[in-house]
């Protein structure tokens, strides 16, 4: 069980995220949508542990985030962040193997290493496994850092799996593929909280959406019940028609063109 409860996060005199409120449990996928800056990340860097709120209070498993020590931290929560920099010419399965650096001491177990082999074939990247990371395409080191991310809380159900765009830089493959394994997580019984920007794949996989405006929660349910054209405009404010996938009947959306006039004399 997560809980976050009247949660903001302060800078100077800017307030990035006001007072959120809610919680969520094993068996959840919920994803986030903002628009750009609505503090989206800030509330995830919040709920990993990494920023600490400037009031309220986020309960993992009715302990405080802030209260729990790096390793057992590490053992109930798994964080993909939106950026990554590695700099050293580590190899793809070098990466992911981090990911088990909080299940051993010396050498990697047995049990590491399937779940190696198990991560890697699920984020379709075996045949990278001995690449150099920094020569992989942007998809390709984004998948590999899901591994990493998977491996950390595999075996450990009823775990918090953070992740902070995680199909930013993937093909149409990829995402559908990234969602399917999110929302496996989640049947499995951990809890996985993403953030995301297209509207249409959150409306696809989402148990339960959460909308964010200027450090608010806006909204907060079941994809048809956040997802409207009233409530896009809203958020993201643009024009949009809301329709029904007749054979899921689930919701998906297709923005309006956007009136933009040019000056006729580009001035140079
Ligand atoms: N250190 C900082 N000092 C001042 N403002 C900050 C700082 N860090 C973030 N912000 C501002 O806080 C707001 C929220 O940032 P955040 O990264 O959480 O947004 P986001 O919803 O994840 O955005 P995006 O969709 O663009 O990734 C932004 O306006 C950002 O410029």
């Amino acid at each position: 069980m997560l809980t976050a409860e009247g949660i903001s996060y302060k800078i100077g005199q800017n307030t990035l995220v006001k007072d959120i409120s809610f919680s969520m449990r094993p068996g959840e996928l919920l994803l986030v949508l903002g628009a750009n800056g609505a503090g989206k990340s800030t509330l995830l860097r919040m709920l990993s542990g990494e920023k600490k709120s400037s009031c309220g209070h986020i309960k993992l498993y009715q302990k405080e985030i802030s209260d729990y020590p790096p390793q057992e931290l590490a053992l109930k929560r798994a964080v993909l962040n939106q950026q990554n920099i590695v700099t050293m010419a580590f190899s793809a399965e070098e990466i992911v193997m981090m990911g088990r650096y909080p299940h051993y001491k010396n050498n990697p177990g047995q049990t590491d290493l399937n779940i190696i082999d198990e991560v890697l074939q699920l984020c379709g990247i075996t045949s990278l496994r001995t690449r150099s990371y920094l020569s992989l395409s942007g998809g390709e080191q984004q998948r590999v850092q899901l591994a990493r991310t998977l491996a950390q809380i595999w075996d450990i159900p009823g775990a918090l799996l953070l992740l902070d765009e995680p199909v930013a830089a993937l093909d149409v493959q990829y995402q559908q593929q990234t969602l399917a394994i999110a929302r496996q997580l989640a049947k499995r019984g951990f809890m996985v909280l993403g953030i995301l920007h297209d509207i249409n794949l959150a409306a696809q996989y989402a148990d339960r959406i959460l909308m964010l405006k200027k450090g608010r929660k806006w909204y907060d349910g079941s994809p048809a019940e956040v997802l409207s054209s009233k409530s896009i405009y809203e958020i993201f404010e643009i024009d949009s028609d809301i329709y029904t996938n007749p054979r899921t009947l689930k919701h998906f959306f297709i923005p309006k063109d956007v009136p933009i006039e040019l000056n006729n004399q580009i001035s140079i």
